[in-house]
């Protein structure tokens, strides 16, 4: 069998004396979407950061494609690619929509600006943006349009250079904050640059929204005080008797999970 894209072994991180995550195994395999979930503060985002590369774990191994990652990411000479889709859109509030979008190749490749230009409006016209907000700055779009433009960057690919596409897509509460309707077409958005787009086929997506794990994930896995307390697939969720499951999605106070972040 192929070796899993990614692959978390025994991965622990300590923050002061919180331990939030505690001997986790993860596998993620090529062309799956998964979403991580649970309540406030158990570690999903230090997952997502783990994988990444931002930060390293205190213990346990990181195995990208079967080889392991010894460091950060910025140490590695040829690091694996990822692409991240923060919650808040992260866009640079000096520069335009086009300039964002199009921001690694005008920084990094030698192509023609007006290549480039073609190949922003191309982004932008996957998400369903036209090209008369290319000369906007972030400040004067709504929040769902700022996904959406940061979206489109996450999703330029640099035709001269296709090794250097993403492999991996990591989306950080896509949807947070977002009216059901906005919610519904970046949800949309993530399935369908799926197909459109390859380098964006496998992903993983931390979420709190509850149609947000339903359509944009095939396997969810809960995390409670740092370790995994259940993992299944999207439709086995209302059959569960898993009680961290069954609290979850029930919105329930009782049950094993203590809010308390
Ligand atoms: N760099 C850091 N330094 C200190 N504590 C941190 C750091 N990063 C995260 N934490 C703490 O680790 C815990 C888990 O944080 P994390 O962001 O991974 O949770 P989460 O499950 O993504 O939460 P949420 O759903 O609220 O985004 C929190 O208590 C947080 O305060």
């Amino acid at each position: 069998m192929a070796d899993p894209m990614v692959r978390l072994t025994g991965i622990s991180k300590t923050f002061g004396t919180k331990k939030v995550l505690d001997n986790v195994d993860l596998d993620i395999d090529r062309n799956e979407t998964l979403a991580i979930i649970g309540p406030s503060g158990t570690g999903k985002s230090t997952i997502l950061r783990i994988i990444a590369g931002l930060l390293a774990p205190d213990e346990g191994t990181v195995l990208l494609d079967g080889q392991s990652r010894k460091g950060l990411i910025e140490d590695e000479a040829d690091p694996f690619r990822i692409s991240l889709v923060f919650q808040q859109s992260a866009l640079f509030d000096s520069l335009t929509v086009e300039e964002n979008v199009g921001f690694l190749l005008y920084q990094h490749s030698n192509l023609h600006h007006d290549h480039i230009h073609s190949l922003v409006r191309q982004s932008l016209d996957r998400v369903g943006l036209s090209e008369e907000i290319s000369n906007l700055y972030p400040a004067q779009l709504s929040g769902g349009m700022r996904k959406r433009v940061s979206f489109a960057r996450a999703i330029m690919e640099d035709p001269d250079h296709p090794s250097d596409n993403p492999e991996l897509v990591l989306y950080d509460e896509p949807t947070a904050g977002l009216d059901p309707v906005a919610s519904t077409l970046i949800e949309d958005l993530m399935r369908d640059v799926r197909s459109q787009v390859s380098s964006c086929s496998t992903y993983v997506v931390v979420t709190h929204q509850d149609s947000t794990i339903r359509r944009t994930a095939d396997r969810i896995i809960l995390l409670y005080q740092g370790q995994v307390q259940w993992q299944g697939r999207v439709e086995d969720i209302d059959q569960s008797d898993n009680p961290y499951v069954r609290q979850f999605f029930a919105g329930q106070i009782q049950g094993p999970m203590q809010i308390t972040d």
